[in-house]
């Protein structure tokens, strides 16, 4: 139930901010009703405005991987803050975290960082045309990748939830650069490819999609990406900015790697838990590209905050943690809240489908999904909206807070206890119940 504060506090943004919301995955426009406004976060548990605990599945849509506030990240970011809180120049921090990252993901030989994970992505996109001389770029449906005009076509995530699948105010001219393909689709790239291959710059992919719900990459597609852009001098980006650090140790490139796949990109992004909770998000890749970049190359590039030493702080304290130990925890956490989900959606006749990669995972309901897997943008638009919305409503009443959209993946920490287990369970059934209500 929505606290009558809530109630106020949204009304009150609504006069001052548009929607209410700093970002509009934060509304609960898809659900219907007033997001909570959240005061504070420890471990597993988010606090809101009126006093209510919850646990959060959100996590802060992914760098909460520890948990929230964690006490040694805490620590980190006040001792960083106690001796400025940005400089405007290169630190020492800086250097640590871009050879952690460096150790932690071998093709990457140098890193930008930048604040976000839309910039990360935007400069790859700059990079990638300044190193081929091209122009087009190729993007799968569904896939998110922040919002920059050439990547809000046909994108998922808040725009997929508003069932917008691109953003007006786009120029046609730039809109009309962005070629885009079905995921999961081998022979329409191959296609596109046979057709303007000489003209692509790049493909930019999640290689385990979650902006669109998750979507398993069938094995050997993002191997097929990597060899369809090298036939034709194209580069492909791996956009990890939520895959990153969380599918594995390394992030969804690892985890293939270790699974026996073998591809490279080109380019990485990261972000999320890359910045362990504060604005810090990067660019990676071999020298040789990365030295495109001003000051070095001919690639414009800069930021007022980039490689803050706060959100370095964190960033390095955050990544630090994140061992394959850690992800044995979160694997086990996931294990358990996507066996609580689908026991309960099973138990009350619920149709439905449980995606997971790593310790990623989201769910989909309805008849299509219960039949066969989701594998692409067209497959995630047909689920049932309306039982998502029943159950997302009767979760929130047992107090665990999900993602309001079908659309996103649910995020699990190494904080989630047996104690926020035991409640999530709970709200599994009672969400479970009411979708059943609305599915008849
Ligand atoms: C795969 C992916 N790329 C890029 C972004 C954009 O990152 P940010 O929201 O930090 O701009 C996101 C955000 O959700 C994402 O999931
Ligand atoms: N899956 C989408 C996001 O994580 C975006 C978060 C935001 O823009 O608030």
């Amino acid at each position: 139930m929505t606290a009558e504060h809530d109630t106020e506090l949204f009304e009150r943004a609504c006069r001052v901010i548009p929607g209410g919301v700093s970002s509009p995955v934060r509304a609960w426009g898809p659900v219907g009703g007033t997001p909570r406004f959240l005061r504070s976060a420890s471990g597993a548990w988010v606090t809101d405005e009126s006093g209510r605990r919850l646990v959060d599945l959100i996590g802060s849509w992914g760098p909460a991987i520890l948990g929230h506030t964690h006490p040694e990240v805490v620590a980190a970011v006040r001792e960083a803050a106690g001796r400025a809180l940005s400089f405007g120049a290169p630190t020492a921090a800086e250097v640590d975290l871009a050879e952690l990252i460096c150790a932690r993901v071998a093709p990457v030989e140098q890193v930008r960082f930048v604040s976000t994970g839309t910039e990360a992505t935007m400069t790859a996109i700059r990079l990638a045309r300044a190193a081929t001389g091209r122009d087009l770029l190729v993007k799968f449906a569904g896939c998110y990748h922040g919002h920059s005009d050439s990547l809000l076509v046909a994108a998922g995530s808040g725009l997929a939830t508003a069932g917008r699948p691109s953003s007006a105010g786009v120029p046609d001219a730039i809109a009309a650069l962005t070629l885009v393909v079905p995921y999961n689709d081998v022979d329409a790239l191959e296609a596109l490819f046979a057709e303007r291959g000489d003209q692509i710059a790049a493909v930019i992919t999640e290689p385990a999609p979650a902006n669109m719900g998750v979507i398993v990459p069938d094995a050997g597609f993002n191997a097929a990406i990597r060899r369809i852009t090298a036939a034709h001098g194209a580069l492909m980006i791996a956009d990890e900015v939520l895959t990153g650090f969380r599918c594995s140790f390394t992030g969804e490139w690892g985890r293939e790697q270790q699974a026996g796949e073998s591809w490279v990109p080109d380019l990485f992004t990261f972000g999320k838990v890359v910045g362990g909770g504060m604005p810090l998000a990067a660019l990676g890749g071999p020298r040789d590209l990365m030295e495109l970049l001003a000051p070095v190359g001919p690639v414009y590039q800069a930021g007022t905050l980039s490689g803050n030493p706060l959100a370095t702080a964190a960033g390095i304290a955050t990544l630090s943690r994140v061992d394959e130990a850690l992800m044995t925890t979160i694997d086990r956490v996931a294990d358990s809240v996507t066996d609580s989900a689908h026991r309960a959606l099973d138990a009350a006749g619920v149709p439905h489908r449980v995606q997971r990669v790593g310790s990623l995972f989201s769910i989909f309901f309805g008849e299509s999904a219960g039949e066969r897997p989701v594998r692409d943008f067209t497959d995630a638009q047909a689920q049932d909206l309306a039982a998502h919305k029943a159950f997302f409503h009767a979760v929130d009443d047992a107090g665990v807070l999900l993602p309001p959209s079908a659309f996103e993946a649910w995020f699990v920490s190494a904080a989630h206890d047996d104690q926020a287990l035991e409640v999530i369970d709970r709200a599994m059934r009672a969400g479970a119940e009411a979708a059943a209500r609305v599915v008849g």
